[in-house]
């Protein structure tokens, strides 16, 4: 292991990248607070605003992936395509297999322009989490309860709001609603059977209700989905801990345009229609695993310099304070306020390694388990 590698490995720089990302996106957050006043005037004004606080916290994720870790993400898409990512709104339908798919999914939102602004169906529980899920609220990112009795008119609310968003944006949707896991698979294999579909290889079962609410009412301001297929390199299995340690991965994207006036109006053909994506795309996935490769070209999407830029200057803002502050404590500092100062630390990398683990499928929610659909 040579000295770079050791030094990206070692515990002192997770503090410090987790330090700079708790100071940075606390102090975000409240700048996102203050624009509140603002809705009442220039409701246009405070979301954009609002999009580039965003972005503020989410390319240092992508900053993470991109630069520390060295992690290359190749997109095999059509080159026709191409010049419409970012410049429209579209669904984005991802499989929902790893643990850093939306570091990912943000790396190729921020190569597009379209990171700060970008939205996802997301589960409530993460809405409380500091940083990303206060950001969130800012986004108007549509949360779920996973319960669709609860979920129906709250998440259709959501949605009728974005139709005059002023940026263009992705709307993210795992529609297997879980992070895949055998026993996972297992289950939803049976209901598939129930229901007399066909058995999907690769994927879990996607619940068709959130991706119909989502197309009903975004339909006239999203103009396609984007069937997106991710995968990494020799059978890899990124990590969030493993990214932070500086381990490269190569990701590589699938991505099909889909207009959306092709898609069925109706909730049963909708239904029926996203059933059989998802073959397809357990089709795209065993040609992958067969051939290392995806059908269609490599387009080159290359990356930009903000996310780096972003992650220094925020690290500058918030290091050189803590800085003085050390010197101070070290220099002048009672032994009851070093003490005051290491627990506060102990309890800031505990929040950090507690949103970590909010990646980590091994402490997922049982939510697809036997018995246990909404837990
Ligand atoms: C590359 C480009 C990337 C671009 C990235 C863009 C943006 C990035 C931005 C942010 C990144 C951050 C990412 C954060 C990730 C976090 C994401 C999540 O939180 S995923 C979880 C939340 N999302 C979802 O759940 C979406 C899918 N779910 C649905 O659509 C659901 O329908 C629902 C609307 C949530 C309602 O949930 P409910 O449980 O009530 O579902 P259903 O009503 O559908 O369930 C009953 C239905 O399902 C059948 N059933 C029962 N058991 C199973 C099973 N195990 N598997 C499948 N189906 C099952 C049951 O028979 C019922 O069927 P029916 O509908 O026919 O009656
Ligand atoms: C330098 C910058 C450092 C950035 C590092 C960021 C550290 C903290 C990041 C935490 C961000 C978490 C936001 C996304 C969480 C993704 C978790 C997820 O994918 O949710 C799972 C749900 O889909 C379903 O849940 P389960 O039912 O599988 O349970």
């Amino acid at each position: 292991m040579g000295l770079v590698e050791l030094l990206k490995s070692h515990i002192l720089c997770h503090l410090i990248i987790g330090y700079v990302f708790l100071a940075s996106g606390l102090l975000v957050n409240l700048l996102q607070l203050c624009t509140l006043p603002l809705w009442w005037f220039n409701k246009q004004l405070a979301r954009t605003v609002n999009c580039r606080l965003a972005y503020c916290i989410s390319s240092q994720g992508v900053a993470l992936l991109d630069w520390w870790s060295g992690t290359k993400c190749t997109l095999y898409t059509d080159p026709k395509d191409y010049p419409m990512y970012g410049k429209e709104n579209g669904i984005v339908v991802l499989n929902h297999n790893f643990e850093v798919d939306f570091l990912c999914g943000w790396s190729f939102c921020e190569r597009f322009g379209v990171l700060g602004s970008s939205k996802v169906l997301v589960k409530k529980e993460l809405a409380y989490m500091p940083v990303i899920g206060w950001m969130w609220y800012f986004l108007e990112i549509v949360f779920c309860k996973r319960k669709w009795e609860e979920d129906r008119i709250a998440v259709t609310q959501s949605l009728k709001k974005l139709r005059d968003y002023p940026e263009n944006f992705w709307f993210l949707l795992f529609c297997e609603g879980t992070r895949f896991t055998a026993q996972k698979h297992q289950i939803s294999m049976e209901v598939a059977e129930k229901k007399g579909l066909p058995k999907l290889k690769h994927h879990l079962l996607p619940r068709t209700k959130g991706f119909w609410v989502t197309v009903q009412n975004l339909r006239g301001s999203v103009v396609a989905v984007y069937d997106t297929v991710l995968n990494f390199r020799n059978n890899e299995t990124p990590t969030l801990l493993g990214i932070l340690s500086g381990k490269k991965y190569h990701a590589d994207l699938y991505v099909r345009r889909i207009p959306l006036e092709s898609i069925p109006e109706g909730e049963a053909e909708c239904a029926a229609w996203l059933h059989k994506l998802y073959q397809e795309k357990d089709n795209f996935q065993e040609e992958y695993i067969q051939t290392g490769r995806y059908p269609g070209p490599i387009v080159n999407s290359p990356q930009r310099p903000w996310p780096l830029v972003n992650w220094l200057c925020w690290s500058v803002l918030v290091l050189y304070p803590l800085g003085v502050f050390l010197v101070s404590l070290v220099s002048t500092g009672s032994t009851l306020s070093i003490l005051v100062s290491v627990a506060f630390c102990s309890a800031a990398s505990l929040v950090f390694r507690w949103m970590i683990g909010q990646t980590e499928i091994s402490k997922g929610s049982g939510y697809g388990n036997k018995g246990n659909n909404n837990g």
